[in-house]
């Protein structure tokens, strides 16, 4: 059987096994939230990275960026209007997957009903200049972890992971591992086992 795609393996997954199974690594600010609910976005990373109030780089990372990509934008966690419908609708035309970014994004209803998914720092009417780009597909730190072009990006309700395209199949093989894990875990604590018995915790708190 041919080997199954890193990005569908990623999105059988979620945010937080993803996140343990990488060593407790790749977690971005908590404060960047999804505009919607109940969605999970997988995909490789294109980046940008903006000046203050200023979303060129946004604008041409569009234009780098191909199906199924995310777009991985720092901003540095300013809240302005960084991203918004037109954007969308020029990104979904390119067969983007959807947004990340560290910074503020508008228009959240026309883009919830177009269903394209975003994560952002927050929601900002403050419009933004098109003057100077930082940076566009160069490694960017955005909510504070290092995200370089290529790399895996998983986002659902809990926030967003990001895994290094060199790590990926090890951490897809241990997600799962610890996925299957997990589930075989419910059925016992359904019958009644403790945590301590089932996460194997019975030495916990040797140190208090
Ligand atoms: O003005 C911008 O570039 C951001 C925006 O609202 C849009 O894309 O609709
Ligand atoms: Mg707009």
């Amino acid at each position: 059987m041919a080997a199954r795609d890193p990005i569908a393996r990623l999105a059988d997954l979620d945010v937080a096994t993803v996140h343990e199974a990488a060593g407790r690594t790749g977690d971005l600010d908590p404060g960047i939230r999804p505009i919607q609910t109940g969605g999970t976005l997988a995909g490789r990373a294109v980046t940008a990275a903006c000046h203050p109030g200023d979303n060129l780089a946004v604008h041409r990372a569009v234009l780098a960026a191909g199906p199924g990509d995310v777009l991985v934008v720092a901003a540095g966690g300013h809240l302005a209007g960084y991203w918004g419908e037109i954007l969308a609708v020029a990104a979904r035309y390119r067969g983007v997957a959807g947004l990340v970014i560290d910074g503020g994004c508008r228009d959240t209803a026309a883009l919830r009903g177009m269903g394209f998914p975003v994560w952002s720092a927050g929601v900002s009417v403050h419009g933004t200049v098109k003057q100077t780009a930082q940076s566009v597909n160069e490694p960017v730190v955005a909510g504070g972890v290092l995200v370089s072009p290529g790399d895996y990006v998983l986002a659902d309700d809990d926030g967003v992971v990001v895994v290094p395209a060199s790590r990926i199949d090890a951490v897809l093989d241990a997600a799962e591992a610890r996925r299957d894990k997990e589930e075989a875990g419910f059925a016992r604590l359904r019958e009644g086992a403790t945590t301590f018995e089932v996460l194997g915790m019975e030495g916990a708190g040797a140190g208090d």
